[in-house]
């Protein structure tokens, strides 16, 4: 291949996408990506896709460990050369989806290929288990809005945030990236929650909750809890948490998810209860 030719990478279903790469150019948004995640001496930190290492060098001045994850071994090699003598920084050729996560408290600071964010995300966040503490991550800024804005549709999304507060920081304008890409992107910030509404141990359950209650979207409380709660329990419980039972379930926000399914399992017979969803498997 021609030493001219842009760089590439494999995608997560193993083929090959020529596309260019968005390389972040400006020094100040690596600043603020490292800021937000609030990386210091203890922290070990993930750089998920680091292409010639933008962000990879200034973290490791950061972090006690650094850890960059990029799939093209152009870019690998390369960033191999360029950090062999700092003793904090690994660099692995690998794809991150397929490779395994740290088993120890671990944050992330990246820009990510915007083709893989969402399965990006699902596998840092999609688990009960993942000790993920904090991440700031450039995304399509439609992946941020999407990923934190109200109404909550989605009930993965809603998953990811009853552990973990998910905030929008700031756009990132297309002038940042060379090549400039043609959307607008944006730091999207990940705090685990140190008391979430329900323990993690419900994992499974709560999510079985989301999925059946969030069906359609637009259905009323009252009707989209209707096989879970009687309708007398309904009204009660619309009284003590102050919801509307008139409302569509999606305006329901990650608190008063959390009481409800806190509800479900204090007074709710578990024949019930919502069944857990089958895993989907993951190549
Ligand atoms: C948008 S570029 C960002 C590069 C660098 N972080 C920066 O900001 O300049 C995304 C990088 O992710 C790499 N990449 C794409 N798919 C990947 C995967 N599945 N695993 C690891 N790296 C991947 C690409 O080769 C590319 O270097």
């Amino acid at each position: 291949m021609s030493k001219n030719k842009p760089f590439t990478t494999a995608n997560n279903r193993g083929s090959t996408n020529f596309s260019a790469q968005h390389l972040l150019i400006s020094k100040n948004i690596v600043h603020d990506l490292i800021r937000h995640a609030k990386i210091g001496p203890g922290d070990m930190v993930l750089d998920i896709g680091a292409g010639a290492g933008a962000i990879t060098l200034p973290l490791a001045e950061k972090a006690a460990q650094v850890v960059a994850i990029e799939s093209d071994p152009r870019f690998a090699s390369k960033l191999i050369n360029k950090t062999e003598k700092i003793a904090n920084i690994k660099i692995r050729q690998a794809d991150f989806l397929q490779s395994p996560l740290p088993k120890s408290p671990f944050s992330v600071v990246a820009n990510i290929p915007y083709s893989i964010t969402t399965p990006i995300f699902g596998k840092l966040l999609d688990g009960p288990g993942i000790p993920l503490q904090r991440a700031a991550i450039i995304v399509e800024k439609g992946a941020a809005k999407r990923f934190t804005s109200h109404p909550i549709t989605d009930p993965r999304i809603l998953k990811w945030r009853m552990w973990f507060d998910l905030q929008f920081v700031r756009t990132v304008a297309p002038s940042n990236f060379s090549p400039p890409p043609k959307v607008d992107s944006a730091i999207l910030c990940i705090n685990r929650r140190k008391n979430p509404t329900v323990p993690l141990k419900y994992h499974a359950r709560f999510m079985a909750l989301a999925v059946y209650g969030l069906r359609s979207p637009r259905l009323p409380v009252s009707a989209a809890f209707a096989e879970v709660f009687s309708p007398p329990q309904i009204t009660k419980l619309a009284r003590t948490l102050s919801i509307d039972r008139n409302m569509p379930v999606s305006q329901l926000n990650e608190q008063q998810w959390g009481q409800l399914f806190m509800a479900m399992l204090q007074h709710v017979l578990p024949a019930r209860w919502p069944r857990i969803p089958k895993q989907k498997r993951r190549n």
